[in-house]
């Protein structure tokens, strides 16, 4: 079916539809990894976002439902250069064009999308439509002007769990608040003798005491971190409490609760191949980020300043000087991505052990 990536100026490029085949809206924003498509569909982080893979061919290896990153949410739409003609792999279950129809989604193929990434580059993000051809162009225009933009946007909500869920049945026990996890980061808990238990993201300071965890884990999530209400008080008494690790949004609502301010990068951080250093290591990162947390608003005299991005130098991680608590900004669970930071968990686990065996964390 045909289509096209509308624009709010109307510039609207032509392409052919895949997938649900359906109109979808998000803020455009662009991933440079080479392989993961599946993995980056389905990350709730990207919900309400159009995805342009930088990586020409995509599909080539089909799609296996146990690499789904979450059932919760999902990227809105996708934009490809080329959808393989065959999918091969060992593991292979359907086909990506299947599987982005069985979820939902929409993508546009065809597209130039290194003249996209470019313009992403120098433009910024926002909104788009992927549309298809039978839709006037002024119809669809009529709801891109409508949609609200990012900044400012709480879409938590729209992928927490509604309920308790618990995984794993290990020693120690990590309450997870789900911003909008991936599958990943509970599998590397669990791999790690982990109980989790993954809650809604309003749980209150008292329901998450009385599940008596051993540690927090604060989950990635999509949406402006500065726009999710309700949930800085939450996090700032599990902070002064238990041992915690925040991930994505969840180091930046870590921020924001202790005062920190939070703002809009020019265009995101996105893609497997993000250098970050930390303390004497250069460590390759995964990476899917739109705000970032302005470094000059975190207290140096209870934190440490622990990681930064070797691409613009924005902060990237830190902790806390008297306390067993710690945040990144990337995603060492990978993923998509490398696998250099999946020592971070080893090192939350040893705080939360120690800090449960009454020790030094
Ligand atoms: N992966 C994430 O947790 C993303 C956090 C936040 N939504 C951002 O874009 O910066």
């Amino acid at each position: 079916m045909q289509g096209y990536l509308l624009f709010p100026d109307g510039r609207a490029l032509q392409g052919e539809l895949i997938g649900a085949k359906r109109p979808q809206l998000g803020e455009l924003v662009f991933n440079t990894s080479m392989t993961g498509y599946q993995e980056i569909l389905t990350d709730p982080s990207y919900h309400r976002q159009i995805v342009v893979l930088t990586y020409p061919e995509v599909g080539n290896y089909g799609c296996h439902l146990e690499v789904s990153e979450s059932t919760l949410g999902h990227a809105a739409g996708m934009v490809l250069r080329n959808l393989s003609p065959g999918s091969f792999h060992n593991r292979y279950q359907q086909t990506f064009d299947a599987f982005l129809a069985e979820i939902g989604v929409t993508a546009i193929i065809g597209l130039d999308t290194r003249k996209l990434t470019q313009m992403i580059r120098d433009e910024g993000p926002r909104n788009v439509m992927i549309v298809p051809a039978e839709i006037a162009v002024e119809e669809a225009a009529k709801d891109l002007a409508a949609a609200a933009p990012m900044a400012g946007a709480n879409l938590v909500p729209e992928v927490s769990t509604q309920e308790k869920v618990i995984h794993g049945d290990g020693e120690t026990h990590i309450v997870l608040l789900d911003l909008g996890i991936k599958l990943a980061t509970i599998r590397a808990l669990v791999e790690r003798g982990c109980r989790v238990t993954q809650v809604p993201w309003n749980t209150d300071f008292a329901a998450i005491e009385a599940l008596k965890p051993d540690g927090i884990l604060l989950s990635n999530g999509p949406g402006d971190p500065a726009a999710v209400p309700g949930v800085r008080p939450t996090v700032a008494k599990l902070m002064d409490t238990y041992p915690t690790m925040g991930i994505c949004l969840g180091f930046q609502l870590m921020a924001l609760a202790i005062g920190g301010e939070t703002y809009k990068l020019p265009f995101g951080h996105r893609g497997g191949n993000h250098p970050v250093k930390f303390d004497k290591r250069v460590v390759i990162t995964s990476q899917n980020h739109g705000f970032a947390v302005h470094e000059e608003s975190i207290p140096v005299d209870t934190c440490e300043i622990t990681h930064h991005s070797l691409f613009d130098g924005s902060l990237e991680g830190f902790r806390m000087r008297e306390k067993p608590v710690f945040g990144v900004q990337f995603h060492p669970e990978a993923a998509p991505g490398p696998n250099d930071c999946l020592d971070h968990f080893d090192y939350f686990l040893k705080q939360v052990n120690q800090h449960k065996g009454g020790g030094d964390a």
